[in-house]
């Protein structure tokens, strides 16, 4: 039997139809409600939250899972990424105010110090610290894009797709921090038959995900 973990939010659509459209059965994946280990012919499928999805593959419970890479940077699992399905396309950037806009294009060290809020400590950690820029991290479950109108933040570390969020707030891209999409990922040790069943899959999903923009 193959495990594999499914991001939970507005991602789980896509994630299950990228394994229909590679010929998985996901009849009872689809049709389930509050179920969250659905087994179908020989899969079982676990719905399970987006950050939590990198660590069930790690830890063994599940041989593969699609997974945003902004969940797989921030958890930093030591995990094997088979396909990007470029799929749930968006951009991880810092924003903040207009007024920072100037200090971010001029010389960096002139930032020093800034208060940053975010869902994902790790990678905003990693980029001011590639960058010389010191920072307090300041981490949010969501609604990321409140902190620098409440001035518990100077700038965020989200992601933006449309950027009609950061619009409505009041914010502006500052710089860029990696681009973000679904990826198939493997944990990275088990048996020929476990990476036989790995390989098909990964063929599959390959072979779909070019033709896949109209999700
Ligand atoms: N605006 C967006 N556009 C495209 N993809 C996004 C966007 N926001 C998030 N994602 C992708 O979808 C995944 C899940 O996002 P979602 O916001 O549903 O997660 P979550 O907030 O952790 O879940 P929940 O809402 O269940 O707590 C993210 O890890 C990311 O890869
Ligand atoms: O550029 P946009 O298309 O507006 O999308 C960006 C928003 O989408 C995500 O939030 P989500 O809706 O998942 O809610 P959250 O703030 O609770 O994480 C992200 O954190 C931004 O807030």
């Amino acid at each position: 039997m193959i495990k594999i973990a499914i991001p939970t939010g507005r991602i789980q659509k896509e994630a299950i139809e990228v394994l229909k459209r590679a010929g998985i059965p996901t009849k009872n994946l689809e049709s389930a409600s509050r179920e969250l280990a659905i087994d179908e012919e020989n899969f079982r499928f676990f719905l399970a939250k987006p950050m939590d999805v990198p660590l069930y593959v790690y830890y063994g419970t599940t041989d593969l899972a699609l997974a945003g890479s902004d969940v797989l940077m921030e958890v930093s699992a030591d995990l094997l990424e088979l396909v990007d399905t470029g799929l749930g396309r968006c951009r991880m950037v810092v924003a903040g105010p207009r007024s920072l806009k100037a200090r971010f294009e001029g010389n960096e060290k002139e930032l020093m110090w800034l208060r940053v809020a975010t869902k994902y400590p790790n990678i905003a950690e990693r980029h001011f610290a590639s960058k010389g820029v010191q920072v307090d991290i300041i981490k949010l479950h969501g609604s990321v894009e409140l902190a620098p109108q409440l001035n518990i933040a100077d700038c965020i570390v989200d992601i933006t797709q449309t950027g009609t969020t950061l619009e409505a707030n009041d914010l502006t891209i500052l710089e860029e921090v990696c681009p973000v999409s679904l990826k198939l990922v493997a944990r990275k040790h088990g048996s020929s038959s476990y990476w036989r069943e790995c390989l098909n899959i990964t063929e599959s999903i390959k072979n779909i995900v070019g033709r896949m923009k109209d999700v």
